[in-house]
């Protein structure tokens, strides 16, 4: 669990994804009325397992249809939840590698594809600053080292 995290906090359960394309390049999404950045995906819904609940987003979010099997599992993380003070977020991540375009839908507002080794200077939810971040780059290094 992240340090930041407090065990009395509201919990809002989410899957997540952690969206690259070939040239590493990672999807991060702005929803309405909002101003920072995060994974696409959202709340599971009850009787929904989290792969369910992230294709039926992603689906409706960025009009994609992955199959489940093009998941990689990144397992579960706890971060401060973005615009709400008393509550944390607990989601499963999962890795999708997709070179297919997007096309923002619904709740969506803007889509950015952050590139490796580029800075740009945009506000982030935590969990994708504090977690996914990370995660991304290690992988970007991962890759790298199967070249
Ligand atoms: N999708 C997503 N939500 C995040 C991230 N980080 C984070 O704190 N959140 C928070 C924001 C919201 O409080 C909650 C997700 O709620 P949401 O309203 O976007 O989910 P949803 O699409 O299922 O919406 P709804 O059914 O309530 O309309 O999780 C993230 O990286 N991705």
């Amino acid at each position: 669990m992240s340090e930041h995290t407090n065990q009395a906090a509201r919990r809002i359960r989410i899957a997540a994804a952690l969206i690259m394309r070939s040239d590493g390049a990672t999807l991060l999404v702005r929803k309405k009325g909002t101003d920072c950045f995060m994974q696409a995906g959202g709340k599971i819904d009850a009787g929904e397992q989290p792969l369910q609940a992230l294709a039926r987003e992603l689906c409706e979010e960025l009009s994609i249809q992955p199959t489940l099997a093009e998941f990689q599992t990144l397992g579960r993380h706890t971060a401060p939840a973005a615009h709400e003070p008393e509550a944390v977020v607990c989601a499963d991540l999962f890795l999708l590698r997709a070179d297919q375009a997007v096309a923002p839908a619904s709740e969506i507002e803007e889509c950015i594809w952050l590139e490796p080794g580029k800075h740009i200077a945009i506000a982030m939810a935590p969990l994708t600053q504090d977690i996914v971040i990370p995660l991304w780059r290690h992988i970007l290094k991962q890759d790298a080292e199967k070249q």
